[in-house]
C-alpha cells in the first residue's frame, strides 16, 4: 500500500508505476483505492463510477476501469457534505459527520471488493488517501492504516520534496501512528527532486539513522507528464497557442479532465479562470460539469460572468457547456428533491430554451456517436443527475445510437451538451474546434500521451521496483 504525508505527494502516480513495472513483468496486477474523494470521476466497464485516479491506473495495469477498484467514492457538493457512492452507484448524501457513523457500511463494502480482487488477481498496489496522520479521523478509518491494518498489508510512505519540510512530514507523519502502525511503513520515497542527489544524501543518511527505516527511491520531478490529475485543476501549459479558451473554475466542477485534452494543444491558449479574477477576451467559453449546477450557477452570476458571455456572443464568440455547464445555459435549474443543496428552483443563463430538472437516479454511460455539425465521431461518457427538457434539443449537437444529445443554437453560437471526455477523441477535438473557428491540423491524441506518461513514470520507477523485488 502506498501512503502519502500530505495530499497529492504523488501517491497516484507511484501506484500506477508500480501497476504498469508489475504488468511489464507479466504478473496479473489491479489498482485498489479502498476510499476516494474526488470530482473527477470516471464510468466503469460494469456501467458504474469511481475516481479518476484508479481508472488511470487500471489503463496502467492494463485492464478495464472496474467499481471494485475503489468502492467507495465521495463526491462532495459542499463543505460538509458529499454523495456516497458505493460499489459505483449512489448510495446517499451525507452530511461528514454522519458519514463518520456510516464508516462501517463502507468498510464493509471496501473489504467485499478487496476480497473479490484477491480471488481474480496475483498482486494488488493499494493507495491510500490525504495523510494517515490525520488523527481526528483515525477512528474507523477506512482510507489509509484502518485499511492497512485490516488486511495487514505492508506500506510505503510517499513524501513530496519539492513543497518543502519533506523530513519533518516524514518523521511528523511517523509520530502520528500507533506502533503497530509504525511498524508496517517498510520504508519511504522521497518524491518530486530536482538537482543534485549528492546533495540530499546527508538528509537521507540521517532520516535513516532517525527513524531506523530505509529511503527506498529517491524519485525525479518529471516535467510535461499527461496524467489525469483527480483534484487539483492543472493550469500549466507547456506551450501556449493563439485561440483562447477561458473555463470558469467553478468551486464545484466536477470532470476538469474534460479539459487535459485542449491544455496539451499547441495552438491553444487554455485558462481558469478564478474567484474575483478578471475575465480576459477569448475566443471560446466552456461552462464545465458541476457537482452542484445551482450553487455553481448563482457563483458565476455572482462573478459577472452573465454580462461577459453576452458581450463574448455579441463579438461572436463561441460557447460550449458540458453537463452541468449546458444545464447552466438553459432557462431554469430546478431541485425540487434538493439532491444538490437545498430544493428550489434557480433562473439560469437563458441562453437556451430548456429547462433542467434534478432527479434521484444518475445517469451512468460510456458513449460512442457522431457530430450532427461535422463528419466526425465522438466518444464521451454521461455522468449526472439531471434530465433536460425544451425546444433546444431539437437541434443537437450529436447523435447518439440515432438519439439526439445535446443542443445547437440557431446562430450556431452555443453548444451544450452531457458528454464529459468530448475533446478526447482526435476527430471530435478537431471537429468542435473547427466549429469554434480553430482551423487545425493539429491532432492531440490523449491516449497515446496518456500512454508514454505511463512508460516514462515506470521508468523512473524501476530502481525502486527493483529494490522492493529484493525486499520480497
Ligand atoms: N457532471 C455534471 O456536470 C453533473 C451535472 C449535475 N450536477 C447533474 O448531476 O445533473
Amino acid at each position: 500500500m502506498v501512503q502519502g504525508t500530505t495530499s497529492d505527494a504523488g501517491k497516484t502516480t507511484l501506484v500506477a508505476a508500480l501497476c504498469r513495472l508489475l504488468l511489464r513483468d507479466g504478473v496479473r496486477v489491479v489498482p485498489f483505492k479502498p476510499q476516494n474523494m474526488a470530482l473527477n470521476s470516471a464510468v466503469t466497464s460494469d456501467g458504474g463510477e469511481i475516481g479518476r485516479a484508479q481508472a488511470l491506473q487500471a489503463i496502467a495495469a492494463g485492464l478495464a476501469p472496474h467499481t471494485d477498484m475503489n468502492p467507495v467514492l465521495l463526491k462532495p457538493s459542499s463543505d460538509t457534505g458529499a454523495q456516497v457512492i458505493i460499489h459505483g452507484k449512489v448510495r446517499a448524501d451525507m452530511s461528514a459527520r454522519d458519514y463518520q457513523q456510516y464508516k462501517i457500511t463502507a468498510m464493509a463494502a471496501v473489504l467485499e471488493s478487496y476480497q473479490r480482487l484477491r480471488e481474480q488477481y496475483g498482486a494488488i498496489i493499494v493507495e491510500g488517501a490525504g495523510s494517515p496522520a490525520e488523527v481526528n479521523l483515525r477512528a474507523r478509518d477506512i482510507a489509509n492504516m484502518g485499511f492497512a491494518e485490516a488486511v495487514d498489508c505492508p506500506v510505503i510512505l510517499v513524501a513530496d520534496i519539492d513543497r518543502g519540510g519533506v523530513f519533518a512530514h516524514i518523521i511528523g507523519t511517523l509520530a502520528c501512528l500507533s506502533e503497530s502502525e509504525r511498524g508496517r511503513i517498510i520504508g519511504f520515497v522521497i518524491n518530486r527532486f530536482r538537482g543534485d542527489v549528492k546533495l540530499l544524501e546527508p538528509g537521507v543518511a540521517w532520516l535513516e539513522a532517525q527513524t531506523g527505516k530505509p529511503v527506498l527511491a529517491v524519485l525525479p520531478y518529471l516535467q510535461g507528464l499527461f496524467l489525469d490529475a483527480e483534484d487539483a485543476v492543472e493550469s500549466t501549459q507547456a506551450a501556449r497557442g493563439a485561440f483562447r479558451v477561458l473555463v470558469p473554475q467553478l468551486p464545484r466542477m466536477s470532470n476538469h479532465t474534460d479539459f487535459d485534452a485542449l491544455r496539451a494543444h499547441p495552438e491553444i491558449d487554455l485558462q481558469f479562470v478564478g474567484q474575483g479574477q478578471p475575465i480576459p477576451a477569448a475566443d471560446l467559453i466552456i461552462l464545465p460539469g458541476s457537482k452542484n449546477t445551482r450553487g455553481d450557477l448563482a457563483w458565476l452570476l455572482q462573478q459577472g460572468w452573465q454580462a461577459h458571455l453576452l458581450r463574448h456572443l455579441r463579438y461572436g464568440g463561441k460557447v460550449i457547456g458540458i453537463c452541468g455547464g449546458f444545464q447552466m445555459l438553459g432557462q431554469s435549474v430546478n431541485d425540487p428533491h434538493g439532491i444538490e443543496g437545498a430544493p428550489g428552483s434557480s433562473p439560469a443563463l437563458g441562453l437556451l430554451d430548456m429547462s433542467t430538472e434534478l432527479g434521484r437516479t444518475k445517469r451512468l454511460a460510456q458513449i460512442h456517436g457522431v457530430c450532427e455539425f461535422a463528419e466526425a465521431s465522438v466518444s464521451g461518457y454521461e455522468i449526472h443527475m439531471g434530465t433536460s427538457h425544451g425546444a433546444a434539443l431539437a437541434r443537437p449537437a450529436f447523435r447518439i445510437d440515432g438519439r439526439p444529445e445535446g443542443a445547437l443554437s440557431p446562430d450556431e453560437q452555443i453548444l451544450g451538451t452531457y458528454l464529459h471526455g468530448v475533446f478526447d477523441t482526435p476527430q471530435a477535438a478537431t471537429a468542435l474546434l473547427a466549429w469554434a473557428g480553430l482551423a487545425s491540423q493539429i491532432e492531440v491524441d490523449t491516449a497515446r500521451l496518456r500512454e508514454q506518461s505511463l512508460d516514462r513514470i515506470a521508468d523512473a520507477a524501476q530502481p525502486l521496483f527493483n529494490r522492493l523485488k529484493l525486499l520480497k
